[in-house]
């Protein structure tokens, strides 16, 4: 069976690298607007409910807009990659591990998840469910991202505009739009406090969350942490957990190869008073494009991690 899959938004950052990763599957169809019509409400509705999947890669209004576009009684199932419905009523969040592959694969609205929420929850929500670390504790959220995760408009000033910048921080209003998806899907009792930055590379991210062990009820020690999140995602080829040896840094490159892997690390202190736990990924891969393209294959009943960028094994 071929499913006809129309990516809304295919000409930006990461519709763009959907379509890569669908290249040569012969199990999908696209059905393409060309740059005349890609911005057309009439040739975007007849495409849209046309489609047995709609990927929406766009801003957040336009994609509020293409779901209002979709006949609620037809058959297309959406997948949208912005952050209008990551807390939405009626809508999956589209994250297979965290979630359920089945819930995944059963519904008809998934709501991809955003870039650093990924890094945030792979760590902390298994944790928080298994009661090994408190709801109620105030969690800090410290990120690097590379500046594709800011679509079309960031690429330009990295790459057109002078002079770049060597290092940015932001979300100084402590109200960035990650915050609400974070909370609910760790089910914590308060906001994070989050603290992104961007770095003058292409693509990859590192997402870390610091913890004071020791003040915490029960002082959970760092190697307990590290092996709940090892047996959580035993037999992911997604996620995996890497050992407690640290090494002296982790480096995003330059010029990161694509890639839909998550790698998580737990570090500890020698007296167990503090831990670092830590997810490298690629916010193109696992962050946007490659989350899409997996939950894409559950909900069309095929093997999640077909036509992903993974490490051989
Ligand atoms: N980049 C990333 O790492 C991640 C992005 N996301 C989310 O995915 C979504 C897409 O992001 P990204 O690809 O980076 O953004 P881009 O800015 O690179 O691409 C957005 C695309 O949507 C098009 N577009 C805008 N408005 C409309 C409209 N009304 N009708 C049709 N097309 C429209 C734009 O057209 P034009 O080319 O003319 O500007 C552009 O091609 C966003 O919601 C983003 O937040 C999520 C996770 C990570
Ligand atoms: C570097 C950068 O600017 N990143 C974006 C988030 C990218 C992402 O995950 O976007 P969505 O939540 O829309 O899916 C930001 O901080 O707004």
């Amino acid at each position: 069976m071929t499913h006809k899959v129309f990516i809304d938004g295919a000409a930006g950052t990461t519709g763009l690298e959907i379509a890569e990763r669908l290249a040569g599957r012969s199990e999908f169809s696209l059905l393409t607007l060309d740059d005349a019509q890609r911005k057309d409400a009439d040739a975007r509705r007849e495409a849209l409910n046309e489609a047995d999947v709609a990927i929406l890669c766009l801003p957040d209004d336009a994609a509020r807009e293409a779901v209002e576009m979709i006949d609620p009684a037809g058959g297309t199932r959406v997948i949208d990659a912005s952050s209008a419905h990551r807390t939405a009523e009626g809508w999956c969040y589209g994250f297979p591990e965290l979630v359920g592959r089945e819930r995944v694969a059963d519904a008809r609205r998934v709501s991809n998840p955003g870039c650093y929420p990924t890094g945030f929850l792979a760590l902390v929500a298994p944790l928080v469910l298994e009661g090994l670390i408190p709801k109620d504790w105030p969690y800090t959220v410290n990120a690097v991202s590379g500046y594709s995760g800011g679509g079309k408009a960031l690429i330009e000033r990295y790459e057109i505009s002078n002079p770049t910048p060597a290092f940015r921080a932001y979300g100084y209003d402590l109200a960035h739009k990650h915050l609400p998806e974070m909370k609910a899907h760790a089910g914590l009792d308060h906001p994070v406090l989050f603290a992104p930055a961007v770095i003058p590379a292409y693509r990859g991210m590192i997402v870390e969350v610091p913890l004071h062990l020791g003040a915490m009820e029960g002082n959970p020690h760092a190697d307990a942490l590290r092996d709940a999140l090892s047996r959580f995602y035993e037999g992911s080829q997604i996620v995996s957990v890497e050992g407690s040896h640290a090494p002296s840094e982790l480096v995003l490159e330059q010029e990161e190869a694509p890639t839909d892997a998550m790698q998580l690390f737990v570090f500890g202190n020698e007296g167990g008073w503090n831990a670092r736990l830590v997810a490298k990924l690629d916010n193109l891969g696992k962050g946007a494009s490659g989350a899409a393209v997996q939950n894409l294959n559950l909900l069309c009943g095929l093997p999640e991690t077909t036509g992903l960028h993974l490490p051989i094994a």
